[in-house]
């Protein structure tokens, strides 16, 4: 008997994943609640179970069926790899006294594990593929053990099952997990985490097992590591992964012990490992083919895949834009010819939806026009069911999306002849400053800075009142001169707080600024904001990524009335702050129908602009922030040097009208930049600041062995935890940094911004700072300043 028959049928139209928030951030405001005591674990995990219950019964409602698997299954707490790693008990020493009999983690431990304790540190985090999503590293060494020891995504699968609702687990797969994880503090030099696949496939078919027991008739793993070629193993061994886990998983392992199995591979083309998985007996693949070409078909292929099905992911689940349903269409029927007769071709969303917003039901103050170019969840489910039914049983669907593409392309704002010549207009000497020499004498003449100089990398607290004071002037309580009088009041107190604290380079703490990107996008023609459209980005946090829908200008200057205000408080030197356009394009929802790197020239003459009229108000030092730079990057190499020549370009367009005197700082974090320390030299920003103190370093040999010469302040407080780092730690990774990069060229600050922490330990941690570099100041011989 084939190994497919008697497999249920996968439905004809589904998306890879929904939203896990709540489209008000309930499970936000849920789990912060039980961090902060006010609520216990059975009010948490109710909160979640009636999140889940809506989400299965508003796509119900949206059409997605209920009794064949459509509808996933994806609720995580905090992040779908730690959830993976909860399940399979693969939890590092630290955390092992959290661990009950069982072996399994309560609520608050999983917490710990995601957020820390004490000196425990927490899993390491890092961007998830090429999104503003951050998972949590797992640490994998020799003798990680790896049993399910904990099953909460098959009871949330029984739950629905008896609500009457038969869904489709969703969890991260094998080879994923593994090339995601990295090697635990215990494991030998040069050890492998995808050296351990055997053992943890035992434990996923275990899983795989409690879900066929539960009734679960499809599983999704989601295996977005396979579109990718940069992994430190070779391709040769990555596809003799894929064989090996899916051969353990669909064939050594018979239905039916376990559940029709879907491997999803979002986020880019799956190139050659496609024909590693039509080689096993998983009985659906997921392509994405809203980034990517559909991979090559040969017989060998076509015959390998009888019977089973593709999935067509040709809704976009990163971005927000409306199908055109005829272009979709004819991918799907591209796919289907290649594939012949004897496969099925079902329709998907190319990701989880989880990268964008809820509903567009939900925002009244966009404008009418706009609103009708946009799909968020709910929309692209209405997408891909009009897909699966096609033209003529979806007729006003697609003569809607006929209706949508023309009226985009003609709508006002969105080609602006004015930004269209200035950008025609740039000449190769837009793009460059002096020589570094010519500026650092430059900057020194008028910065009068001591060796290792220190400063902060810009956001101070956020705290509630000034949250609070932003939405009192939204609903219109506090007139706009109260708010800023509150914003001025804070930065006069920041500014008076970093003097008391000794630093040298002050900031004015980015009160007034809901997110680094989203004030830009208020304060730029071009862009709109959202009201709900919420988006997890990681654990509790949330941004709402502003929409680029338009060419990009800056119609009056944006934060030089802040810095001005700052820098008329104190003598020292005060840091203009902004953000880079690659990092406002990476989070954003960027217009499709023009290359990015035009867009990023737009905002970059915006910002041009605007470092212009900092400097004319007497700003000698700007910060322009680029930590999503390596999140773009492509996750195939052959595509890299041109995605990094243009985003490279676009910084220096940006910074490039700067006075020789006038220092260009950039800041960078939430990745490994190990691998692009060449396009961060090319930025030739005057310093560069660098997340380093969570990976104890690990940047600086990259840094010495690329040649870096300008100024570099490797991170030495890690700011995603409250825990303070003590004066002694501090010098240790000081004392390093300067054996490292040397004294000339260190600068001392945090990994990143504040505006996460509390005042408590930021007090505690800065005066720290500031102790451990006088101290390694003093041993230089250098003057004490400050
Ligand atoms: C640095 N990072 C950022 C990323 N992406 C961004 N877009 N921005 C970033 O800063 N990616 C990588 C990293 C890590 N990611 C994040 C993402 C999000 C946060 C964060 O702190 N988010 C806040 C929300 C920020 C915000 O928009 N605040 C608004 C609205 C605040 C609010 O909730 N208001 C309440 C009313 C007031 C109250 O009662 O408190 C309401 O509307 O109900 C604002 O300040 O006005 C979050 O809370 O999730 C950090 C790092
Ligand atoms: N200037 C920003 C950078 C964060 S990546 C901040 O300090 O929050
Ligand atoms: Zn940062």
């Amino acid at each position: 008997m084939s190994v497919h028959e008697g497999v249920p049928a996968f439905p004809a139209a589904t998306i890879l994943g929904y939203p896990r928030i709540g489209p008000r951030r309930e499970l936000k405001r849920a789990v912060e609640s039980f961090w902060a005591g006010r609520s216990t674990a059975p009010e948490l995990s109710a909160v979640a179970g009636d999140l889940r219950e809506r989400t299965r019964t508003n796509l119900a409602g949206l059409g997605l069926g209920t009794d064949d698997a459509s509808i996933p299954s994806d609720f995580t707490f905090y992040d779908q790899v730690l959830s993976v790693a909860a399940h399979l008990g693969a939890i590092p020493e630290r955390f092992a006294h959290l661990r009950g009999p069982d072996g399994a983690l309560d609520l608050a431990g999983l917490f710990t594990v995601a957020r820390g304790e004490g000196d425990r540190a927490p899993l390491e985090m890092t961007k998830w593929f090429d999104s503003n999503y951050h998972y949590l590293v797992p640490e994998i060494g020799p003798d990680t053990e790896f049993r399910l020891v904990e099953t909460p995504s098959v009871e949330a699968f029984a739950t629905a099952l008896a609500d009457g609702v038969v869904t489709r687990p969703v969890i991260v797969g094998p080879v994923t997990f593994l090339l995601l994880a990295k090697p635990s503090e215990s494991a030998p030099e040069g050890f492998s985490p995808l050296s351990r696949l055997d053992d943890l496939l035992v434990a996923y078919a275990e899983w795989l097992r409690a879900f066929a027991e539960a009734g679960a008739t499809w599983v999704q793993l989601d295996e977005p590591a396979l579109v990718s070629d940069t992994w430190a193993e070779p391709s040769a061994q990555v596809s003799a992964a894929v064989g090996r886990a899916y051969q353990a998983l669909s064939v050594d392992l018979a239905r039916p012990d376990r559940p029709a199995l879907f491997v999803a591979t979002p986020y880019g083309p799956l190139g050659e490992r496609f024909a590693d998985l039509a080689a096993t007996g998983v009985e659906a693949i997921g392509l994405d083919l809203v980034r990517g070409e559909a991979p090559a078909i040969d017989d060998a292929v076509r015959t390998a895949l009888a019977g089973r099905t593709v999935v067509a992911g040709v809704v976009d689940g990163h971005n927000i834009w409306r199908t055109d349903l005829d272009a979709a269409t004819a991918s799907v029927a591209a796919l289907r010819a290649a594939l012949g007769g004897d496969v099925d071709v079902a329709v998907s969303t190319s990701t989880s939806l989880f990268h964008v917003p809820h509903t567009t039901s939900d925002e009244p103050d966009l404008p009418q026009r706009l609103l009708s170019w946009l799909a968020f969840a709910d929309e692209k489910v209405g997408e891909v069911l009009a897909l699966a039914a096609g033209p003529d049983a979806a007729g006003e669907a697609f003569a809607r999306s006929r209706e949508v593409a023309a009226d985009r392309a003609g709508a006002p704002g969105v080609v602006v002849p004015e930004v269209r010549s200035r950008a025609a207009g740039l000449t190769e000497a837009d793009f460059h400053r002096s020589a570094y020499d010519a500026r650092v004498a430059a900057q020194d003449a008028v910065l009068d800075l001591p060796p290792l100089p220190t400063t902060t990398i810009g956001s101070f607290p956020q705290t509630s009142e000034l949250r609070v004071a932003r939405a009192s002037l939204r609903k219109g309580e506090i007139t706009a001169e109260q708010y800023a009088e509150a914003m001025r009041a804070e930065i006069a107190h920041v500014i008076e707080l970093q003097e008391k604290l000794g630093l040298d380079v002050l900031v004015h703490g980015e009160p007034e600024r809901n997110d680094m990107v989203q004030y830009f996008a208020e304060n730029l023609d071009g862009f709109a904001v959202t009201q709900n459209g919420w988006v997890q980005s990681y654990g509790s946090r949330c941004t709402r990524p502003s929409i680029l829908w338009g060419d990009v200008s800056r119609p009056a200057p944006i934060t030089v009335d802040w810095s001005r205000h700052a820098a008329s408080l104190t003598s020292h030197p005060v840091k203009g702050m902004l953000t880079g356009p690659v990092t406002i394009l990476a989070w954003s929802f960027v217009r499709d129908d023009q290359p990015l790197a035009d867009t990023a020239n737009q905002v970059a003459l915006a910002l041009r602009d605007e470092i212009a009229d900092l400097e004319a108000a007497g700003i000698g030092v700007v910060q322009v922030d680029e930590p999503a730079l390596r999140e773009l990057l492509p996750l195939r190499r052959a595509a890299q040097s041109a995605y990094l020549d243009w985003s490279v370009a676009s910084f220096r367009l940006a910074t490039a009208g700067a006075a020789d005197a006038t220092q260009i700082h950039t800041h960078l974090c939430y990745s490994e930049f190990g691998e692009v320390i060449g396009a961060i030299d090319g930025l030739d920003a005057d310093v560069t600041s660098i997340e380093a103190a969570r990976s104890k370093m690990e940047i600086l040999p990259d840094i010495n062995s690329s040649g870096f010469a300008r100024g570099i302040g490797p991170g030495v407080y890690d700011i995603h935890s409250p825990r303070v780092p003590s004066t002694a730690e501090i010098t240790d990774l000081l004392t390093a940094a300067l054996a490292s990069v040397g004294e000339r060229k260190l600068w001392v600050n945090p990994d990143c911004g504040l505006k996460t922490r509390g005042y408590p330990e930021t007090v505690a941690s800065l005066e720290n700072l500031v102790a451990a570099t006088r101290s390694v100041r003093e041993r230089l011989g250098a003057p004490v300043q400050g």
